[in-house]
């Protein structure tokens, strides 16, 4: 077992490592090992996150003077160091957020190439030229950053989300203030010291850790943010949204999923239950893409729930830095009762549980935060578990008997995250597509996982309705300048 370190982390502000003006701390834990403190964070205040954000706003004339090409090297830079990190910081994020060190490195690795992506945006085009009714006129769009942006993390993926937010504020000329989710921010400070040691301008990145309510809460309120990105529950995205709009400022909400899979008779059914178990219990079902509904064909429902039902009987759970074990922790005891709870609530509303359904206390499990793999058959569609994001490894079953119905009832929900189908039927795969309504439409594949070079958000309740990732998040980080000359 690699070794236990409890060490304090700083903010990050205006390129120096700071305690907080509050003197206090928070704790960050091992999900897997409950005694085990992974870090110390700073407990900031209000006061902090002024001297940060003055110090992102003073930077951000420097910094969007610099050319794209020159960002860019600092992101590559970063990126580099991130990369000889990567066994450390991957194992962080194991011991801080309880997905498997398989998980956690393929995470690490997505972050490195997030950032080598953006970094070669600096060299890409920011403009069009549009013909003027004019003839002498000269018409051209260019973009210009936001200036400051504030960037508010979850948990859940504390390398890959405050990479892809950070990373392309930064190479269209903004300046950052991050405030990571408390319970995986030692993780996000790994990161943080990738980019203090790739030598950024002072300002140009800070980090400032504390209480969602009042950091977070802060950035959103702060008259000096011009631009809020958010990955995380809808009940505090609307508040962020709301607060943002008030004041004038452009906001992203990425929120939460109830995303479905649907299995026709004509599938691949193997290739379905592997996909619907690596989308819906990987990283312990805590992904906003996670599969939390499989809507399957009456005529084959009995093949597939057996194969489904005798793969999760052979995942082994336990603490993520194991080789041994395949499902890690949930991040947290309030998460941990959250899932209970609606496992409870699948029970008393009357759907029928096929297999898991418990709390783990056994031998190394009582040390944790552990679920069983779960799932329930017999449900309808106006269940709670059929509706609500539950964020745990927890799939309903949902029998129908044509794909005009499976599709029908895969949007009866808030949500339009993401959304799969598995058939080898091109009419099939067509109307899915044409129907669906979500932002992610995958066919013959798991819900989970996307690729960083394409857009990435949701319809309905799932996001504030714009894309990150890819070249789409030039659209949420700058603002386009029509000029025209004559
Ligand atoms: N879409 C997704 O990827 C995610 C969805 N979720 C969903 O949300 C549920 C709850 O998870 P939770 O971690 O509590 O998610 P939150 O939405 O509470 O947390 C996300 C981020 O927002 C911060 N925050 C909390 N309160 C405020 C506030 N009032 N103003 C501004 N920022 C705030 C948090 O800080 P702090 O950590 O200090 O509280 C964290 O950095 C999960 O069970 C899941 O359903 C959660 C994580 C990711
Ligand atoms: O599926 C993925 O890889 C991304 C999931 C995600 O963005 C999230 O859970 O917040």
């Amino acid at each position: 077992m690699l070794k236990t370190e409890e060490k304090s982390y700083l903010n990050f502000i205006n390129g120096h490592w700071s305690s907080s003006s509050s003197n206090e701390q928070l704790k960050s834990i091992n999900p897997a090992v409950q005694h085990e403190v992974v870090g110390y964070l700073q407990k900031s205040t209000v006061e902090d996150l002024n001297q940060a954000v003055a110090a992102a706003k003073e930077a951000k004339h420097n910094w969007r003077k610099l050319s794209g090409n020159a960002r860019g090297n600092y992101l590559y830079r970063v990126a580099d160091i991130l990369e000889n990190r990567l066994d450390e910081v991957a194992e962080s994020l194991t011991r801080e957020m309880g997905k498997t060190l398989p998980e956690a490195k393929g995470e690490t690795a997505r972050g490195i190439a997030i950032l080598r992506y953006y970094a070669g945006e600096g060299l890409r085009k920011i403009g069009d030229v549009i013909p003027s009714t004019d003839s002498d006129g000269l018409m051209y769009t260019t973009r210009t950053p936001l200036g400051v942006v504030g960037v508010i993390t979850p948990w859940n993926f504390p390398v890959a989300i405050p990479l892809w937010k950070m990373a392309p504020a930064l190479i269209y000329g903004n300046t950052v203030v991050i405030k990571p989710a408390t319970e995986a921010a030692v993780t996000c400070a790994k990161v943080m010291e990738c980019f203090a040691e790739a030598g950024l301008p002072e300002g140009v990145v800070n980090m400032v850790t504390g209480q969602g309510s009042v950091i977070g809460q802060g950035i959103a309120e702060h008259p000096d943010v011009d631009g809020v990105t958010f990955t995380g529950s809808n009940q505090v995205g609307k508040q962020i949204g709301q607060t943002c709009l008030v004041r004038g400022a452009k906001y992203q909400l990425e929120m939460g999923g109830k995303n479905p899979v649907i299995v026709l008779e004509d599938a691949d059914l193997e290739l379905a239950v592997k996909a619907i178990i690596s989308g819906g219990l990987s990283s312990t079902g805590q992904k906003c893409t996670a599969t939390s509904r499989v809507i399957v064909q009456g005529t084959v429902y009995d093949r597939f729930k057996e194969k489904l039902l005798n793969e999760i009987e052979k995942l082994t759970v336990g603490n993520g830095l194991s080789k041994d074990n395949w499902m890690g922790p949930c991040i947290s005891q309030s998460q941990l009762e959250k899932i209970l709870y609606y496992i409870q609530k699948g029970k008393d509303e009357g759907a029928s549980l096929v297999l898991g359904g418990n709390q783990l206390t056994d031998g190394e499990h009582g040390n944790g935060y552990y679920v069983e793999p779960t799932v329930f058959e017999n449900v309808s569609n106006d269940m709670t578990i059929a509706q609500e994001e539950i964020f745990g490894p927890v799939l309903a079953l949902i029998k129908v008997e044509t794909v005009e119905e499976a599709i029908k009832l895969a949007n009866d929900v808030e949500f339009g995250l993401s959304a799969s189908i598995f058939t080898t039927h091109i009419q099939n795969m067509l109307s899915f597509i044409d129907d669906i309504e979500a932002g992610l439409v995958r066919v013959n594949a798991e819900s989970a996982g996307v690729e960083l070079q394409a857009p990435f958000g949701g319809m309905k309740n799932s996001s504030s309705h714009s894309r990150e990732q890819g070249r789409a998040a030039i659209e949420f980080f700058t603002s386009i300048k029509t000029v025209f000359i004559k």
